[in-house]
């Protein structure tokens, strides 16, 4: 069901201080800091020659992030995201097979303009994941 890693994301308290690091230590290729009003996160984007990494800070009061950046104040790795080729039929699937998806279980349109969705990290190995259509 699952195809490419799409990205690995990273959340962080200070995101400017992280792109930094990516920029000028790795000498990586680093987008611009972007706000997702939706998602509670403000994204950059790493990219890598066969991914990328998605550095997430919290955005507003209600960050869904800021649970885990109380519990690992260094920051750490976040989620992973797949790509599916058809994510309803992934996402049914999925709950056929007794997985947990998050929210309203609708996809909802992410940083790269396509549909996503989270699934429990309980139900996967104690590791949030995201699906994008591909
Ligand atoms: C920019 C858009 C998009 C994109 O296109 O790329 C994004 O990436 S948005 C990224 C941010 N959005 C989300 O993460 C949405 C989905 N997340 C959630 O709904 C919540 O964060 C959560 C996964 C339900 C966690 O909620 P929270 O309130 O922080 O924690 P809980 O106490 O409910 O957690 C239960 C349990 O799970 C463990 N946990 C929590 N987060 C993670 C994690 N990221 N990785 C692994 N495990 C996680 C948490 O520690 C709890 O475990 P126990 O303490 O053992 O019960
Ligand atoms: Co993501």
């Amino acid at each position: 069901m699952i195809g490419r890693l799409n990205h690995v994301a990273i959340a962080v308290k200070d995101i400017a201080a992280a792109a930094r690091v990516y920029r000028e230590t790795f000498g990586a290729d680093v987008t611009a800091a972007q706000a997702q009003p939706d998602h509670g996160v403000t994204t950059v984007f790493i990219n890598l020659p066969n991914t990328k990494i998605e550095l997430l800070e919290p955005l507003g009061a209600d960050s869904p992030i800021q649970g885990f950046l109380d519990k690992n104040p260094s920051g750490g790795i976040h989620h992973v995201c797949y790509e599916v080729d058809d994510i309803l039929a992934a996402r049914d699937r999925l709950v056929a097979a007794g997985a947990r998806v998050l929210g309203s279980g609708e996809p909802r349109i992410g940083a790269h303009g396509k549909p996503v969705l989270f699934l429990h990290p309980k139900d996967f190995c104690g590791t949030l994941v995201e699906l994008e259509q591909a």
